[in-house]
């Protein structure tokens, strides 16, 4: 799915209004409708307190029209208008026009107004700003942002959390509403997924309200979100007669004293993600363990029994993961630095390795074209310096990986893959994946991946995904905290299997009858 930028989305708004011959009031009409229809549904009239919160652009517009419906169904309603500006929208002024036809008079609140009482059983509906936010609001609409916020009150945004910009980062986080739940208008935001404003987002729905589809079809977009839809035009089925060479041969490097584990992590996800063979190279010391944690693995050692000294081999894989529990001893470095410069292989770049890569940046030419580096933000703070918003950190991402023709997983809540200009926003994956491992994990899944002859973006998107779907289905049942890496792992058959379930369908009411 696309994420549109607001300048994206105001020029959807004016090529359906123009193809479709309407005003733009009646594009507003739409939307209050979609929100309305989504209210009654699950209130049912009930007669709960709504405070609806409206601004005086279109925002607040798309506000007082729900506002009409609202109360042409006997909701116990009470309108607010945020007077925080003089220049009133056209259609906001239409609408409320219509609203007091029906005899109804928002309060109209300025700077020095008392705050409305909210009870905590109440509904908040924030129509006050939208996407066309330019600066932080002044103070006093600070104050009611916060007033709200602290209601404990069921908050639910009109297409997106009053006070958060649709393409910038925050200036004051104080002055965005937290929502319960945010109905967005054709296209969820990208600020919805990012680590510094996700938060402010509990639940989001799209709510169609008809934008020139051929518009929305043939415009790019920097971002794209990733499901189950998209992947499913990645994924390559196994043929009948394929053998184990046909899969692809992963060599996963890495490991030392006490952290072998991370090597038969990655190897073993490696494995469970298709890859026909798996080699684990690691010091003398993981020998043992790889042999008898991992039967189906094969096993090379560096000559030294705690450290890798040297990364040479006979074999020809079709794919080296790299990185995990390695170190970044001197004599490690060397061993990779010499890996690096001889290396013909296609690369995936975890943990240590990433590490060496920010110490010594002349490195990062010797990568070959593609190559996916897998940062977690530590690790990516290293490798680009710091940035002072996630917009910011997105566009060093994307600077970076131009500069070296590389594929960069920024790891998060949300993962992003990034490729060039373009961003992949992942939508599977769980808090119970933060636990020691699951980094170790993905880089084996998009190492198998690549060892199948997936191409390099398509491994990266694909395996963060499947990665984060396995996470998923494990919690189910381990619960958040009790999670495990080696959990996901268990769990990535399930993935693939989830990746062609249709979805349950509602029992109809013969069938329910035959079955009694
Ligand atoms: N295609 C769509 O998606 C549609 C969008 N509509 C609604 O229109 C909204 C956008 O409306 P607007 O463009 O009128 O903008 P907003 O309603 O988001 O903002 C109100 C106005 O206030 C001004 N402003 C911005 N920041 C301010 C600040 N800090 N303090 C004071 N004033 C500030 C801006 O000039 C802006 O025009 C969308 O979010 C959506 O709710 C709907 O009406 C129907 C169609
Ligand atoms: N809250 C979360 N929601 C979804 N996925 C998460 C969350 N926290 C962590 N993850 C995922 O778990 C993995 C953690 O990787 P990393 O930090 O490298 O761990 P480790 O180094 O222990 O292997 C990443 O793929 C990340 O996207
Ligand atoms: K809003």
């Amino acid at each position: 799915m696309k994420l549109y930028s607001a300048k994206q989305i105001y020029k959807a708004d004016q090529i359906s209004i123009k193809k479709e011959e309407i005003g733009s009031n009646e594009l507003m009409e739409r939307a209050a409708l979609q929100l309305f229809n989504w209210m009654h549904l699950r209130m049912q009239g009930a007669p709960v307190k709504i405070h609806l919160f409206c601004g005086i652009g279109n925002n607040g517009g798309d506000g007082i029209a729900l506002a009409r419906h609202l109360v042409d169904h006997g909701y116990n309603l009470e309108v607010y208008v945020i007077n925080y500006s003089e220049k009133r929208s056209k259609d906001f002024l239409i609408n409320l026009d219509r609203l007091k036809d029906r005899k109804i008079w928002p309060h109209f609140m300025n700077s020095d107004d008392e705050l409305p009482a909210i009870g905590r059983e109440d509904i908040i509906v924030d129509g006050i700003f939208g996407i066309g936010l330019n600066r932080t609001p002044d103070d006093w609409v600070i104050k009611v942002i916060q007033h709200l916020n602290n209601s404990q009150a069921f908050i639910l945004s009109i297409d997106i959390p009053s006070g958060l910009f649709t393409d910038q980062g925050p200036e004051n986080f104080d002055a965005i509403i937290k929502s319960n739940y945010v109905l967005s208008f054709q296209t969820p935001k990208l600020v919805f997924f990012l680590p510094e404003t996700g938060g402010f987002i509990e639940q989001w729905e799209v709510l169609d309200i008809g934008l020139d589809p051929e518009y929305l079809m043939q415009t790019e977009t920097e971002y794209e979100l990733i499901g189950k839809n998209e992947v499913l035009t990645l994924y390559k089925p196994r043929e009948k007669f394929g053998h184990k060479g046909t899969y692809g041969h992963s060599l996963i490097v890495g490991g030392s004293y006490g952290k072998i584990g991370s090597v038969c992590l990655s190897s073993k996800a490696a494995l469970c993600a298709g890859s026909g063979l798996v080699t684990s190279y690691v010091p003398r010391i993981g020998y043992t363990i790889l042999q008898t944690a991992l039967p189906e693995i094969m096993v090379l050692t560096d000559l030294e029994e705690k450290e890798l000294t040297e990364i040479k081999f006979d074999i020809e894989p079709s794919v080296v993961g790299i990185g995990m529990g390695m170190g970044t001893s001197d004599v490690s470095i060397k061993a990779f630095a010499s890996f690096l410069e001889q290396n013909k292989f296609p690369l995936v770049i975890d943990a240590d390795a990433l590490n060496i890569l920010s110490k010594k940046k002349e490195l990062l030419k010797e990568l070959p074209e593609k190559t996916i580096l897998t940062p977690h933000p530590k690790e990516l703070e290293r490798l680009i310096g710091s940035w002072k918003d996630d917009f910011e950190k997105l566009k060093k991402v994307k600077e970076f990986s131009k500069k070296y023709n590389c594929i960069v997983v920024v790891k998060g809540a949300h993962t992003i893959v990034v490729y060039n200009d373009k961003g992949y926003v992942n939508t599977t994956g769980n808090p119970g994946m933060a636990t020691a491992g699951t980094g170790d994990v993905l880089t084996g899944v998009i190492t198998g991946l690549l060892a199948q002859g997936y191409p390099a973006l398509d491994a990266s998107i694909f395996g963060v995904y499947l990665h984060g779907r396995s996470g998923d289905i494990a919690v189910e049942s381990t619960g958040f905290q009790s999670l495990t890496a080696s959990n996901v792992i268990d769990n990535l058959a399930n993935a693939y299997l989830d990746l062609f379930k249709l979805p349950e369908q509602p029992v109809t009411e013969e069938e329910n009858q035959s079955n009694q």
